[in-house]
């Protein structure tokens, strides 16, 4: 089971909140795709004002685990806190980093988002840091305590899907045991499936299910992509090859033997 700072989450997928046609569908959504973690946005919510309480509690009804984030915060100091005003709200030491970079792109800044990260686990934080695939921000994330990873796959709201599997597999390579999980940019169901057959412990999603036609269905169909990308990755995958190799070497002989391989 995925464990994540000593908590078991039955689910491996996680899945955003925002932009829904309507709470009713966000719900149902939620609910369909089977997912064991919410996240929400803090700072865009509490400044919602009126509209803020209400959606607490269509949240809160949902009964999942809550991943408050800082989506939206540009600086140490603003994510720093917002991540406190989540704790506040939310009575948990949980929080997802994010801090933006860059406004077109919506590239982590990630040399605020180390500072900021160092600042929150000294204050007791428990923090999922949003981040791009690169190697040595991954390593001073976890020098710095943090016992989970969530490198993007592609830019938030890009569907693209994972981009850059190469670097994201010597993530996994190097950290085999802190959690990875990839977070931002998929577009399909097959993504969420490959980001798992990589070996990773979860995907993180919003967009590809809030904005689909019908986002209820494919928020089902993220959730049996996970499920079978996962039963793909601990049934061992065939690692591809470059040359050909006949699927019944020997005719007559329609089952695999020793001699064949
Ligand atoms: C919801 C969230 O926390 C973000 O990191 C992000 O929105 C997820 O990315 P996608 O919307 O591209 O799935």
């Amino acid at each position: 089971m995925l464990k994540l700072y000593g908590e078991d989450i039955a689910s491996r997928l996680m899945i955003g909140t925002a932009l829904y046609p309507s709470p009713a569908v966000m719900q149902a959504a939620v609910r369909a795709s089977g997912a064991g973690i919410l996240t929400v946005s803090v700072r865009r919510e509490t400044a919602g004002g009126a509209t803020g309480d209400s959606f607490w509690a269509l949240i809160r009804e949902l009964g999942l685990k809550i991943l408050p984030n800082t989506a939206g915060c540009r600086t140490v100091r603003e994510a720093v806190t917002t991540a406190q005003l989540a704790r506040e709200l939310f009575g948990t030491p949980w929080i997802k980093l994010e801090v933006v970079g860059d406004d077109d792109t919506l590239q982590p800044d990630v040399v605020a988002l180390v500072e900021a990260a160092d600042i929150l686990i000294r204050d007791g934080f428990q923090v999922f840091p949003y981040c791009t695939e690169d190697l040595t921000v991954a390593t001073r994330l976890v020098d710095a305590g943090c016992q989970v990873v969530m490198p993007w796959a592609a830019p938030i709201g890009s569907a693209k899907g994972i981009v850059n599997p190469g670097p994201l597999t010597l993530l996994r390579n190097r950290f085999p045991d802190i959690a990875l999980v990839v977070d931002a940019g998929l577009g399909a169901p097959s993504h969420a499936a490959h980001a798992m057959e990589l070996g990773y412990d979860a995907v993180l999603l919003n967009t590809a299910v809030a904005k689909a036609g019908d986002p209820v269905a494919m928020a089902r169909a993220f959730g049996q992509a996970v499920a079978a990308g996962r039963t793909a990755w601990e049934a061992g995958l065939m690692p591809p090859r470059d040359f050909a190799s006949p699927s019944t070497p020997v005719p007559g002989t329609p089952f695999w033997h020793a001699a064949n391989s």
